[in-house]
Parts: C-alpha cells; structure tokens; sequence
C-alpha cells in the first residue's frame, strides 16, 4: 500500500496530483526517475556508488533496492521509481533539516537555461553567500504543539541569523521565546554525534575524486524523544540524497561540496560552543 511521505520536508511532492515520492508500510521509498537526464543521472549514481565508495561511506547513503514500476502519485500510470530505504520510517516524531550543500547548485554540463534558473536560485538564498542552504524542515516541539514545519517560500528567505536560529532550535526543547538548546550536546556533540560524523564526511570530501555532488543535501535526522527516554545512543542520522546532478569527478576533488560542509560544519560547531558556554555560566548563576 503505497502512501504519501509523512516526514517529507522539500523536494517535488506526491500533493495536488503532482508528481512526488512515495512510501510503503515496510520501510521503503519510491522516488519517481523523472523523465529526462536528471532521472538517467540519479539511477546510473545509484546502481554504482557502493562498489565505487570506501566502507565507511556507504552508510552516508540510502540502502538502494533497484527500481520498480509503481502508480505514479500524479495519476499518469506506471512509472519507474528508485527503491529506497526509507530513512524516517521507525520513527514517530522525527526532527529533520534538508541542506543543500554547495554555493553551486548546478553541474557544468547543465543547459544554459537550467544554469540560469538555478543561478537565480542559488543567488536569492544562502547559497552563495553561506555555501548551503536549508531547502527544508520539520522539528518537533510537543506532543501539544506538534512541528514547526515552516513553508517552502520562508524557508527560501532564510538569511545567516535565520539558519543560526534553525540550527539552534533543532536541538531545543522549546522553540519560543528562546531556545534552551538543551539537546546540543548531545546530538551536534559526542562521539556518534552529527558534528563527528560531518567530520568522518569532511575527510573523506578532502580526498575523494570520484564524484561530484552538485545540488545534493545533507539529511539530519534527529528523534529528541530517543534522548528524553535515556537511550544510551540516541537516533541522530546524517544521510546524503538527491544525486540527480551527480556527475563523475575526473580526478578533481569536490571543492564545491567540500566548501558548503565546511561552512556547514562552522555553524553547527558554533551552537555546540554557545550551548557549552550557556552552560557553563548557568552554573555560576
Ligand atoms: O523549481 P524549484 O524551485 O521547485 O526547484 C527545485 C528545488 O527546490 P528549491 O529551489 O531548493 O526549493 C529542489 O530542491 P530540494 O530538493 O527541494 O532541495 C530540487 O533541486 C529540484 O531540482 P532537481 O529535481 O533536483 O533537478 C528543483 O526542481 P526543478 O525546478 O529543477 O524541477
Ligand atoms: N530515502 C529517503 N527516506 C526518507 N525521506 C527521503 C528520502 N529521500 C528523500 N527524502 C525526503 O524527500 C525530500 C526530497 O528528496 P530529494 O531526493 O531531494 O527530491 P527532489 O529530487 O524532488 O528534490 C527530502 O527533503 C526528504 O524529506
């Protein structure tokens, strides 16, 4: 039985008859392979990224199970999707950020009117300035309050401080008036935490000449519930998706993606320091 994602936060979506991902009850996701060379581009990743990744990589992706012919969600009969695991299944109330690494969203054998429009884009977000942009969000308050799912046109407006505060409330307890970041360390920090595993990433971008990863993002998963009820490792995921852009790097390190990570990984080093020092003076308080 196929399904609307509940827990989808951007990207194209299976609402209003379009044409969008799917889910099943067993943990899978369906990503309908559009029509032209992003759908081409996005399979031919899939089918060869593990054989081409180190081992301790390939965690940093969707288990892929081959493709499949499914209703598309838009009512246009059967169409081929991508069977992937479904990173938010398993999870009641996930918190999660989609950031689009790289102050260039778009690879170089693009059309010039997809460069253009990408451009634009990547001009009216952080993109350029900051190197990655939030494309999307979901974060969970209460069982009261439910998510703060903000639309796709003010996650666009984002500027720095907006992302700053995002990347702060993604690790709080509350989200008004001012987020205690209560979950800091224990998410962004810590030996499995999502600061060190952007650092595993970040050594491997340092090196690797295999791939470049134009419009790609970085997937955090968090479930503050799973810290709350004393889980010794709590669920926090860092997933990459989107590889409809991905192109073979030719013996060029991704310095594109390398540059969006840093400047990634500098804002959420930032929330774990402030968190840290909050910390520390309330103690003296
Ligand atoms: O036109 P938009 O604004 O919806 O752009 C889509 C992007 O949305 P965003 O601008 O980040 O909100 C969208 O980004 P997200 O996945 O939402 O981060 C994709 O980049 C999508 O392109 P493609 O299917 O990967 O080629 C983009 O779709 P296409 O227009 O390229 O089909
Ligand atoms: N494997 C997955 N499991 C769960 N959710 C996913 C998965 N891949 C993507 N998503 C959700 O779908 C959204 C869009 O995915 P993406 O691959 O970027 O699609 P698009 O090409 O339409 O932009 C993501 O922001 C995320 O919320």
């Amino acid at each position: 039985m196929f399904k609307i994602p509940k827990h989808q936060v951007a990207g194209h979506q299976a609402i209003d008859g379009n044409l969008g991902p799917l889910v099943d009850d067993s943990g899978r996701f369906y990503k309908p392979l559009q029509d032209d060379e992003r759908g081409t581009t996005e399979l031919a990743f899939y089918r060869s990224f593990s054989s081409k990744l180190p081992h301790h990589i390939r965690g940093f992706f969707p288990v892929f199970y081959g493709t499949q012919l499914v209703e598309a969600s838009d009512g246009s009969g059967l169409r081929p999707h991508l069977v992937l695991q479904d990173i938010t299944s398993n999870h009641l109330n996930p918190s999660i950020l989609d950031v689009k690494i790289g102050s260039r969203t778009w690879s170089p054998e693009a059309s010039e009117d997809y460069i253009q429009k990408a451009l634009e884009g990547d001009r009216l977000t952080t993109t350029v300035t900051l190197g990655f942009r939030i494309s999307g969000l979901q974060i969970y308050e209460s069982k009261e309050s439910g998510y703060w799912k903000p639309a796709r046109k003010e996650v666009k407006s984002f500027s720095a401080d907006d992302v700053r505060l995002v990347l702060r409330k993604f690790v709080s307890s509350n989200l008004e008036p001012e987020p205690d970041c209560c979950f800091a360390s224990t998410i962004y920090g810590g030996c499995s935490g999502i600061l060190e595993q952007l650092l595993e990433l970040k050594a491997w971008f340092e090196d690797q000449t295999v791939y470049h990863f134009h419009s790609c993002s970085l997937l955090l998963l968090i479930d503050k519930e799973s810290v709350l009820n004393g889980r010794t490792v709590p669920f926090v995921e860092v997933k990459l998706i989107d590889f409809a852009h991905t192109v073979e790097a030719e013996g060029v390190i991704d310095h594109n993606f390398l540059g969006g990570l840093c400047s990634f990984i500098k804002f959420v080093s930032e929330v774990l320091t402030d968190s840290k020092v909050s910390t520390i003076q309330a103690s003296f308080n």
